[in-house]
């Protein structure tokens, strides 16, 4: 015998309840056109019997009715010992025999969809009721009992199931891998369920937070190597949405960093309702700028520092249009993100052969709040969403000068959004609705204003800056008031407050207080 069919075991009955029913009929059929007998829960039954396909009911098997609105329907020792018999043991085989109970070789069971139950809003009865109990028991039981049964829960695999069973049956190596693939299947199910009850149910306090948080990752690409080429990485994602899905179009895979900073870019260039171009080094923004379209707004970004652009990291919150991807293509990027490329801008952009290019529909990211690893354990927040209360300009208050005409709002408007993309501390100057310059990273606030003003050059005179979190004292804000800047937005909030504003005050320069803070660290 080959060590591939090593411990093959012909499929001869199969018990199938599927939640799901995609698939179900092709799959039903070519069970019985291979000779095997099928059982069937009530409703999977059913779709089975109107094609024609024979099927026995659950119920038969039982000699009990499914009952109680569908929650006892299979919890019934001839389901669970027809899954629980090892059949290498001649003592199960015989217990087996003694009570008339036929062996399943093949469990094929999707679950009641609690996940998307929960996402619809639906009412806490319906979500506790699409909680399934005898599902997960039967995967259970057959993955506990792979050295028999193979267990099957996703439709995607019925064609090759169908394969198996026409090649003679699964080997072990396939039962153990469905068995992995199955508990993997009922741990992420019951995490999903455990952390809903935690949040509903078990809240610590109204912090909003439940006393337990689950989440289960599958495997997506392995990665080349992590951060430096000696740290091993994969990919693992939660979700259906977001970079972790977003569709490669061209160009090498993707590497750990790509995958830092794409995410990164994304966030800054979503942000904005009009279009947007974010261009990312090492996680912080070397230019950002908002246009009449992607190209006006990519030659803005791209000016802000065109020797940091080099080998950048680029998305946008618009489709890629030609014009945009002429000027993206002069310039070495290693990644463009985008909800969509137009095919001319395809053409042009496919033509470098390294360039990463991704598609991902520019709608909000999914995920409710934020994880972070520390060691031995992880920080959870509530993302910096952009719709803070200090975030509306309608809010702020004006500390000191002139009000900001419309051009100057525009720009402060534009720069509070932008700073949020900056590691703290963050100092960002902006002109037409663009980064002139970007002080970031530094551990003190005056070093980020003496890095984004040199970085502007001579077009910090006249720009205006915002500021991620308040000036502790005047220094840092001085820094900006000898450069020229126009007009300042920023939290407030510091004990020095009325010195800062004083500093403001004494140069004629406009300062608008925000009374919400943006950190990025
Ligand atoms: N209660 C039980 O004994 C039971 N046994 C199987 N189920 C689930 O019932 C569903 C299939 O039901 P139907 O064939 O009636 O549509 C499957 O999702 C299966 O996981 C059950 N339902 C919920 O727990």
């Amino acid at each position: 015998m080959s060590e591939q069919s090593a411990g093959r075991h012909p499929v001869r009955r199969a018990l199938i309840g599927v939640s799901d029913k995609a698939g179900l009929l092709e799959l039903a059929t070519g069970l019985h056109a291979a000779g095997v007998e099928i059982v069937s829960t009530g409703g999977t039954a059913k779709v089975i019997a109107n094609a024609g396909v024979p099927v026995t009911p659950v119920e038969e098997v039982t000699g009990f009715p499914e009952s109680l609105d569908g929650r006892v329907k299979t919890l019934h020792p001839r389901v669970h010992a027809g899954l629980l018999a090892d059949r290498s043991r001649d003592e199960h085989v015989e217990q087996l025999r003694k009570l008339d109970i036929a062996p399943f070789d093949l469990l094929v069971v999707n679950l009641y969809p609690f996940a998307s139950t929960v996402a619809s809003g639906a009412s806490h009865e319906d979500c506790v009721e699409n909680i399934d109990i005898g599902g997960p028991a039967m995967v259970r039981a057959a993955a506990k009992n792979h050295g028999s049964v193979a267990v099957v829960v996703d439709p995607q695999r019925y064609d090759w199931v169908l394969e198996r069973v026409r090649e003679g049956g699964f080997d072990q190596a396939d039962r153990r891998r469905l068995a992995a693939r199955a508990f993997a299947h009922t741990a992420s199910y019951d995490t999903q369920v455990a952390t809903w009850f935690a949040e509903q149910y078990a809240p610590a306090d109204d912090s909003g937070f439940g006393e337990f948080m689950g989440r289960t990752w599958e495997r997506g690409e392995i990665l080349r190597y992590g951060e430096n080429p000696h740290q091993r990485a994969a990919v693992y994602t939660h979700s259906r949405t977001g970079l972790a899905h977003a569709e490669q179009l061209h160009g090498k895979a993707m590497s750990y960093n790509n995958y830092v900073d794409t995410d990164a870019a994304r966030r800054a260039a979503y942000d904005f309702e009009q279009p947007a171009v974010a261009i990312i080094k090492h996680a912080n923004p070397c230019g950002i700028a908002v246009g009449a379209d992607v190209a006006e707004a990519h030659r803005k970004a791209h000016a802000c520092d065109p020797v940091s652009a080099f080998g950048g990291v680029i998305a946008t919150n618009r489709p890629v249009s030609v014009t945009a991807a002429e000027q993206i293509a002069d310039v070495f990027t290693e990644v463009v993100l985008a909800p969509d490329f137009d095919a001319e801008a395809l053409d042009v952009l496919t033509r470098k052969k390294n360039i990463r290019l991704l598609r991902l529909p520019a709608i909000a990211d999914a995920d409710a709040v934020e994880v972070r690893p520390i060691s031995g354990g992880v920080l959870v927040q509530t993302p910096d969403a952009i719709d803070a209360p200090g975030d509306d300009p309608a809010s702020w208050t004006l500390a000191t000068g002139a009000s900001a005409d419309e051009q100057t709002m525009a720009d402060l408007v534009f720069a509070w959004r932008a700073v949020r993309a900056v590691k703290s501390n963050a100092i960002l100057l902006a002109a037409d609705l663009a980064t002139v310059g970007v002080g970031m990273g530094q551990v003190n606030r005056v070093d980020s204003a003496r890095l984004a003003v040199q970085r502007a050059g001579d077009r910090v005179r006249g720009a205006v800056a915002s500021s991620d979190a308040f000036f502790p004292f005047p220094d840092g804000l001085q820094v900006l008031l000898d450069a020229g800047v126009r007009a300042v937005v920023q939290p407030g909030g510091s004990v020095r407050d009325a010195e800062v504003i004083a500093a403001a005050e004494a140069a004629g320069v406009t300062v608008y207080l925000t009374g919400t803070r943006h950190f990025a660290h």
